[in-house]
């Protein structure tokens, strides 16, 4: 097997009051996403997403269907969605080739069958992609930053000037649950998702990278009055449960993918919590 999926269990948010950093870490933190010629990740029983990386080097690698589907292939009953982190790259879907390139997302539906992933000739391939229970097919879809609904939020003066890329989200194309995008912080700004917000609605993963080696991330989770944070490195991902807040601060700007399942595709379904009220 290339495919290496791990599983995780959801949590509550009274048993999270009392986790010391470590058990924080193992439960939500993600990291090892690429691993030569496999295709690694966590399937996390929050609205069972599957958070992964595709890092092909020597040889193409192919998706399979992991033990915790029980299903013939992986996408049998579920979508993916895919975004290029490295260089780029082709992908082969049902036997038809596409290229994918540097901050493009795929959408591939269910029902298809054979999905093979090959290493670039720089050898720099990174493939970062979530994956949701899926009850209908819809087309695959390679989109583009062009395509992508974009919003710019914050100021240089709160440190959280972004842009959002909202690429794989119900405005561009039709997917069952899942919702995915990136946002680039500008030079200076640190802040992401500040004021935050909770969506019982939906949970949430976020990967953060552009970071370099001697730069982190401290990632903000919990409920609003109750509030942890851990720090994130490059390439490095966390689950945040649907009582969760999900925001970080950085040592430098950087950029991260989010990405959703769950009860509704309004991205504007937040309850937004202000900074004054956060503990
Ligand atoms: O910087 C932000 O703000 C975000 O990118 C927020 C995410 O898109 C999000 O949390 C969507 O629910
Ligand atoms: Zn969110």
């Amino acid at each position: 097997m290339n495919t290496e999926i791990t599983t995780r269990y959801s949590s509550h948010p009274e048993d999270f009051k009392s986790y010391p950093t470590s058990e924080i870490r193992d439960k939500f933190l993600i990291e090892d996403l690429f691993k030569a010629d496999k295709i690694s990740g966590v399937y996390t029983l929050e609205d069972r997403l599957i958070v992964g990386g595709i890092h092909p080097v020597h040889s193409p690698v192919q998706l399979e269907a992991v033990d915790q589907l029980k299903a013939e292939n992986f996408l049998d009953r579920r979508e993916i969605g895919i975004i290029n982190i490295g260089a780029k790259t082709k992908i082969d879907i049902d036997g038809a080739s596409l290229e994918l390139d540097h901050k493009e997302a795929l959408y591939i539906g269910k029902g298809v069958k054979e999905v093979i992933f090959h290493p670039s000739p720089s050898g720099d391939t990174y493939l970062y992609f979530n994956s949701a229970p899926a009850h209908q097919e819809y087309p695959t879809r390679k989109i583009t930053r062009k395509d992508a609904e974009v919003v710019t939020l914050g100021s240089l003066e709160n440190s959280n000037h972004r842009t959002i890329y909202k690429l794989l989200v119900n405005s561009v194309l039709e997917t069952c649950q899942l919702q995915m995008g990136m946002t680039e912080l500008k030079p200076g700004s640190v802040w992401n998702t500040m004021p935050a917000h909770t969506h019982d609605r939906r949970m949430e993963a976020y990967f953060y990278f552009d970071l370099s080696e001697e730069n982190v991330v401290s990632h903000f989770m919990g409920q609003a009055d109750e509030t942890r944070h851990i720090w994130l490195k490059n390439h490095q991902a966390i689950i945040s449960p649907p009582w969760s807040i999900h925001s970080g601060a950085g040592t430098s700007n950087y950029t991260f993918i989010w990405g959703m399942a769950g009860e509704n595709m309004d991205y504007k379904d937040m309850d937004g919590i202000k900074p004054v009220d956060l503990k």
